[in-house]
């Protein structure tokens, strides 16, 4: 495997393989005050249009927003959290007998990004990947150690896949496309995500993980509550994504671009790291099974508003990703010859 991250960080200064190229560096770290704030919001409340409507107009402007009342306990947040960081606090040898290092396996570790062996630069972090539905197939490959991983992320993952199902009914009724388009194989295909970015010795001159789109309809990430990291790009300007403690960030993938005929927007985000601690985060990534079709929804295609995007198995969709780091293909490979 290649060497993770927090094997070998301490005490050394920035390797060149990850010093990135000046027009992608993040430079400045302090962002400006951005009148840009990522909306919150309260899925607690009663009006369920008005809650609707929030997140529409949060999906359509930021790609972006943060769910508070989600209902998942916080103790069962900070158990999730508690038991991300010990995973990543073992020594390299334990993290690698509990998880294979081949990215097509149900549960592997890496460094950097899945593309490590052919990117040109590499990024500061380590990811632990395992697919989380059906639970009782999956949870046999997830780590045996920490000895609490497979209670605690079992009961994580289910309430988050509760809280994922909720917020794309709630997506699909603002859209005005049936539920059963969402139920229908698209969320089949749950991952987990244990990022860890160690202390970085050079904040300015690396990344933890470069501006990107998720290959998903929707992520929900648990991120640690006095930490940030998470910035969004919006009128062409970087955006903290302020931690809220116990909320969640949701993000909209490219999947739900793709189904929503361009409508909501897979936002552009990257995260910095930072030289005095450790973070760590869990995103849980809703994705269709990889047989599925995605496409726009027909009925958000008229003569008015004609199909943006061809249709296409998910897992052809999903091949690209990991092989471009170019966008601007992966738009191409997915967009009607005509839009
Ligand atoms: O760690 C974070 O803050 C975000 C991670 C992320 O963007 C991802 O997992 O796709
Ligand atoms: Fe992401």
């Amino acid at each position: 495997m290649e060497q993770l991250v927090a094997s070998w960080y301490n005490g050394r200064s920035l390797p060149e393989t990850y010093v990135l190229p000046l027009e992608i560096r993040p430079g400045k770290l302090n962002v400006p005050v951005s009148t840009n704030i990522i909306p919150v919001v309260d899925l607690g409340g009663h009006d369920e249009t008005a809650i609707i409507q929030q997140i529409l107009e949060a999906s359509q402007e930021f790609g972006f927003f943060q769910v508070i009342n989600h209902g998942v306990p916080s103790n069962l947040l900070d158990e999730a959290m508690n038991v991300c960081k010990e995973f990543h606090a073992m020594s390299a040898k334990d993290k690698a007998v509990q998880c294979s290092n081949d990215l097509n396996k149900n549960c592997f570790l890496y460094t950097s990004s899945q593309r490590y062996a052919t990117e040109k630069y590499h990024f500061w972090r380590d990811s632990l990947t395992h697919f989380c539905h059906p639970l009782e197939k999956q949870i046999q490959f997830w780590p045996e150690k920490p000895t609490r991983y497979r209670n605690v992320v079992s009961k994580y993952t289910t309430e988050v896949s509760k809280l994922g199902s909720t917020i794309l009914g709630l997506i699909s009724k603002g859209l005005g496309v049936s539920p059963e388009h969402f139920s229908n194989g698209l969320t089949e295909n749950p991952k987990m995500i244990v990022n860890h970015y160690p202390p970085c010795p050079d904040p300015t001159l690396t990344l933890g993980v470069p501006k990107h789109r998720d290959p998903v309809l929707i992520n929900i990430l648990l991120q640690e509550d006095d930490l940030c990291g998470l910035q969004v790009f919006k009128d062409e300007e970087w955006i903290d994504v302020e931690p809220i403690p116990h909320a969640f960030v949701v993000n909209i993938g490219y999947v739900l671009q793709i189904i929503s005929n361009g409508k909501l927007k897979g936002a552009e985000h990257r995260v910095v790291t930072n030289s005095n601690s450790a973070r760590t985060t869990a995103s849980f990534f809703v994705s269709p099974s990889d047989e599925t079709l995605i496409e726009p929804a027909k009925v958000l295609v008229n003569t008015s508003s004609p199909a943006l995007y061809r249709s296409l198995p998910y897992k052809d969709f999903h091949s690209k990703f990991l092989v471009t780091s170019d966008w601007k293909e992966l738009e191409k490979f997915v967009r009607t010859t005509s839009a």
